[in-house]
This record gives C-alpha cells, structure tokens and sequence, in this order.
C-alpha cells in the first residue's frame, strides 16, 4: 500500500492555524491570526488580535469612529506582536503565517525579531500608508513576502 497523497501543504497547514488562531479574535470587524514557524517547520508561536492581559475586554471599546480613545486602535494588540511576544524562542530565521498583511508597527517587531519570510492571505489595507511603510522596510530588511490563497481548507470564521 502506497502513502496517502492528497495531503495538505505546509503553506496550508500553517496558514489553517493562523486562521483558526484568528476565530479566538473578540475584534467585531477585523479577526487575524498569526503563527510563527522554524526552519524545521516546527510551530513556534502563535496569537491573535486581543486586548492586553489584564485589560477586560467586556469594558474595552471595540469601536473604529469617534474620538481616539473611545476606538479600539490605541489598545488592541495585533495577531503578529502577540505572536512574537508570546514565543519562548529564539524567532531568528523563522517564517510568520498571518491572515492580514502586517502593519507597520508589527512589520518592525517583525524585522527585530529575526522573522525571514512573511507569509499572508488578505492585503485589504494594501492602499494604507502603513501597509506601504511595512513593504518598504521588508525590502530594505531583506524580509520576503509571499501571499498566497487559502487552498485546501474551508475558511474557519463565521461569515
Ligand atoms: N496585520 C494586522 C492588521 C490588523 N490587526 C488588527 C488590529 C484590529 O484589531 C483589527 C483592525 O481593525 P479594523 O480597522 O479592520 O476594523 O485587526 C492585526 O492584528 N493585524
Ligand atoms: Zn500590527
């Protein structure tokens, strides 16, 4: 008997993580998941976007209009920091999985990191000035980027 042949990819199997990851999200409007994985492909990390530990997040605004600080956006913690930061490896070297292209903020702690490759499905703010300052620092930082679609597996989140 020969091994079974339709398997999924590395690509889709990390990726898959990334957007189960993402389900975990509380954000109404935006979930995203991230995973960080070795050289070996061994899973490293992994987080999603979220309030910070400790702030709860029954009473944090998860908004997007209005004054600033009655807006989600100057406390939620993006999918890829809260990946990286939540790792106990050394990332140097690794790839990252996520289902939105890095911000700008995350693209740096990215770059610091180590992370070589960055891997992602949905570049929905590719027109954002910090979605085009996170491509420029890739490139100056020698991070490839790759996007690729989700092949093998049904998208998790609810619609
Ligand atoms: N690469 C990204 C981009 C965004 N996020 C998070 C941050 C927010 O929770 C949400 C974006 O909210 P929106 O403006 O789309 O309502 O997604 C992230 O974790 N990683
Ligand atoms: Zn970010």
């Amino acid at each position: 008997m020969k091994k079974r042949m339709n398997y999924i990819s590395w690509d889709d199997y990390f990726l898959g993580i990334a957007e189960l990851s993402a389900a975990r999200s509380k954000d109404p409007n935006t979930q995203v998941g991230a995973c960080i994985v070795s050289e070996e492909n061994k899973i490293l990390s992994v987080g999603y976007n979220g309030m910070p530990a400790g702030c709860n997040d029954d009473e944090m605004p998860w908004g997007r209009k209005g004054d600033f600080l009655d807006t989600k956006y100057p406390f939620v913690c993006h999918a890829e920091l809260n990946a990286v930061l939540n790792s106990n490896h050394d990332l140097k070297g690794s790839r990252i999985y996520v289902s939105l292209f890095p911000c700008n903020e995350c693209a740096k702690a990215i770059i610091q990191s180590g992370i070589k490759e960055v891997i992602y499905t949905c570049d929905k703010y590719a027109d954002t000035d910090g979605t085009k300052a996170s491509k420029m620092m890739f490139k100056m930082a020698g991070v490839k980027t790759r996007q690729i679609k989700q092949e093998h597996l049904v998208k998790i989140l609810p619609i």
